[in-house]
């Protein structure tokens, strides 16, 4: 399952805790965590991955503040222009296989207490049933801003209550947590049954989105369209395939300063001194300074350490039309506080003058700031803990806690962290400081300091999808992992924005392959790769339980005209089969377009046809414009352009899940479809002008020679023991993929087995 976060509510009613570019989910509400890192902490055990969804002011503390969390596979979709919850959900979901199940949480609640796993896994056995099920707590009254449902002879009724009141005498209503599991496939099908305009514009806005990174902007151009609706409007308040559960865990949100004065009981937070005071509560969140409150009554004193709120009790939501009063003259202090998130690591001021400025700076793992210089201050760093990798002028040196730094002014510097720990260093900044002289800095080119070796081989973890033809070997025989009901394919080798596969081992783990690239660099895919703009090949594998679909791929011209994507040439070893099993490939006579648009309509395509019957270990070469479909019950490698282009011309009137027939592409078939009778035979040698694959017997050649011409893939088809590479050395098993760095070197395996060595 995996676990959507909502983080990208503004909540400018906690104002001066919460600021518009530091909303309340990622301040410090407990102590040294924020109600977002709380939330991921609390979902992990449910959820291998994360998906969190939030405003792209917000990119540096989402980052920032998941640096905690080691080895979480994430990823995060920054809307440019926030369109509310049902939109933003159905773009993540989008992005994703249907057969995927979701567990969709907010990040302004406080959940202590009960039993939260409980209600997480009675909730999750009505996803099978195609339940959109929908958690609650009981209410034992109508608070104003929540949202409240119940469940009266199995219709849903809900409530939003503007005012406070008593829950009448009877009735017996529960707070809608938001909280919501579902499968994918089933929260797609209600939007687009629901609110099916609303349904295509967000599928138009998802082909159009840039989702080849880990991290997804969704622009603001492409969701203008888009009305911003709630989840609750959008489906669960309409939907008849919700279902409610009662969670029994303690649970609240933090709407206001009252809701997060009354959450701590009305204790005072820090130094504070109250003094003949009634109904007053003082949070302070300044360490260093004392609150002393004298004589008040129905007050709320909010002190940070640049400004102080001090309202009448429940009028504290008055701030926002003071804010909306006084933006123009005191902007600074409503839109940030002294906490600052960069994209390497966290700025606090601590001390703010005309000449002399006190800053905390920690700078995460792995990460430098630019070289740069300035020309009217001087700058004067402490090392508190970590170590600091600083470069002044041409000199390098490392320094530890205590260690003292002097940057005179008009010295280059460049500061980094190279350590596996966090860098806090104290910087005091003396001099003219950046009023009235603009931002006093200078960037200047430099290398970069932190250099990661490339790893000598990686194994990948693969995308998975869930078409319906697929089977379940790739799950039961080569234990893959993927609790979809059928599983089609296994993308092992693949920076495809449909589907990526992941760093498993090394130092580089959890990074896609895209990103692990990115990181090193494309010459680590060898100088026969330069002249392609994007990763060329695609491996995968292919359990054909059922017939695929009668389809043909476009040649490159065509692809990268129409699609924007490469051609997809490709070539199918059959790793294993089922007595009788075969494949159609090109048509078994001249034909034309009339003849086959006749034959789709009369569903006799497949007799116009060349039928191959299939052995294990054959290999046929599929090249663009011929019309092809995998038979059932044989399991393929292919190896292909990357690229997911598929026309399909008939799909046996097939039915998916939902009752939906699957998309054809007729038009778009008949532009690029070869009419003309094609001779098949299994191929003699497995290269073409994209890529060159080599079938080895372990037993009796287990070391190769690699150059740097190109990157090798080998993928695993029998057989157990280690592959190495230098000092990496890892375990194979069967369907395993790993990919290797171009360069001089040497890769042997220790076992048996029969592997297939992948090159451009
Ligand atoms: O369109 P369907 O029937 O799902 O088949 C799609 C699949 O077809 C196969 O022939 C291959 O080209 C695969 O790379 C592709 O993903």
């Amino acid at each position: 399952m995996k676990c959507i976060v909502l983080a990208g509510g503004s909540g400018d009613r906690l104002w001066p805790l919460s600021r518009k570019n530091y909303p309340k989910q990622f301040i410090h509400i407990k102590e040294n965590r924020s109600l977002f890192q709380e939330t991921i902490a609390r979902n992990i055990p449910f959820c291998e991955e994360f998906y969190i969804i939030t405003s792209d002011r917000y990119a540096n503390i989402v980052e920032g503040q998941l640096q905690v969390f080691q080895g979480l596979r994430y990823r995060c979709f920054y809307e440019e222009e926030g369109k509310k919850t049902a939109p933003a959900v159905a773009i993540a979901c989008l992005c994703d296989n249907r057969s995927e199940d979701y567990l969709v949480v907010s990040t302004d609640h406080i959940i202590e207490g009960g039993d939260y796993k409980g209600a997480i896994a009675r909730a999750k056995s009505y996803i099978p049933q195609g339940k959109l099920v929908s958690i609650g707590v009981t209410a034992d009254r109508f608070e104003p801003g929540y949202g409240y449902f119940r469940q009266v002879n199995g219709h849903t009724e809900f409530h939003h209550s503007e005012v406070s009141e008593q829950i009448p005498e009877g009735e017996s209503w529960e707070y809608d947590t938001g909280i919501l599991l579902f499968n994918g496939g089933d929260y797609l099908h209600e939007l687009s049954r629901k609110s099916p305009m609303l349904y295509a514009q967000i599928r138009e806005c998802v082909d159009r989105l840039d989702t080849y990174g880990r991290n997804v902007q969704i622009p603001k151009a492409l969701v203008e369209e888009i009305e911003p609706v709630s989840i609750g409007r959008a489906v669960t308040s309409v939907s008849e395939k919700v279902q409610l559960l009662t969670g029994e865990f303690n649970w609240r949100r933090i709407m206001t300063l009252e809701s997060l004065a009354d959450y701590y009981h009305g204790e005072d937070s820090g130094k504070v001194i109250q003094n003949e005071c009634e109904n007053v509560s003082v949070l302070n969140e300044a360490s260093h300074q004392l609150v002393v409150a004298n004589g008040l009554s129905d007050v709320i004193v909010v002190n940070t350490a640049d400004a102080v709120y001090i309202s009448r009790k429940n009028e504290t939501d008055q701030i926002k039309n003071i804010i909306r009063d006084n933006y123009e003259e005191q902007q600074a202090y409503f839109d940030e506080g002294t906490v600052y998130y960069t994209a390497w690591g966290i700025k606090e001021t601590l001390h703010y003058g005309t000449s002399c400025r006190v800053k905390k700076i920690t700078i995460f793992p792995g990460k430098e700031l630019s070289r740069h210089v300035h020309k009217l201050r001087t700058e004067h760093w402490t090392v508190v803990s970590g170590t600091a990798s600083i470069l002044l002028g041409e000199e390098l040196k490392e320094y530890g806690p205590g260690g003292n730094i002097f940057v005179p002014m008009g010295m280059a510097h460049q500061i980094a962290n190279r350590s596996a720990e966090d860098l806090v260093i104290i910087e005091v900044s003396v001099g003219e400081l950046e009023y009235g002289h603009g931002t006093d800095l200078t960037r200047l080119a430099g290398q970069p300091m932190v250099k990661t070796d490339c790893d000598e081989l990686v194994r990948l973890e693969p995308a998975f999808k869930d078409n319906l033809w697929g089977g379940t070997r790739l799950r039961d025989v080569y234990g893959k992992k993927c609790n979809y009901d059928v599983i089609a394919e296994s993308w092992e080798l693949s920076t495809h924005k449909a589907g990526q596969s992941v760093v498993a081992t090394g130092k580089s783990k959890g990074l896609m392959l895209g990103e692990y690239i990115d990181r090193f660099g494309r010459g680590i895919l060898g100088w026969k790769c330069e002249p392609y703009e994007r990763f060329p090949l695609l491996i995968k594998f292919i359990d054909s339980h059922q017939c695929l679909s009668i389809q043909v791929h476009p040649g490159d011209d065509y692809a990268l005209q129409k699609e924007d994507e490469y051609g997809k040439n490709e070539l199918w070893y059959v790793v294993d089969c089922e007595p009788d099993s075969y494949l159609y490939c090109g048509f078994s006579k001249d034909t034309d377009e009339e003849e086959v648009r006749q034959r789709i309509e009369d569903g006799t395509l497949p007799e116009i046809l060349n039928k191959i019957p299939v052995r294990k270990g054959e290999s046929y070469f599929i090249e663009t414009g011929t019309v092809h479909a995998i038979g059932p019950g044989v399991l393929i490698c292919e190896i292909q352009q990357s690229s997911n282009v598929t026309y399909r011309l008939y799909d046996y009137k097939r039915r998916d899940k939902y009752g939906e027939l699957r998309e054809l592409h007729v038009d778009k078939a008949m532009d690029v479809v070869n009419f003309h009778k094609k001779d098949m035979e299994a191929a003699k040698t497995m290269e073409c002008k994209y890529f060159s694959v080599e079938r080895y017997d372990l037993a009796e050649e287990n070391s190769f020679n690699l150059d740097d011409s190109s990157f090798r893939a080998f993928v695993v088809l029998e057989g157990t023991g280690t592959i190495r590479c230098g000092e990496e050395e890892i375990p194979y098993r069967p369907a395993d993929c790993f990919f290797v760095p171009a360069g001089k070197k040497t890769v042997a395996f220790e076992g048996s087995g029969i592997v297939l060595k992948v090159q451009v």
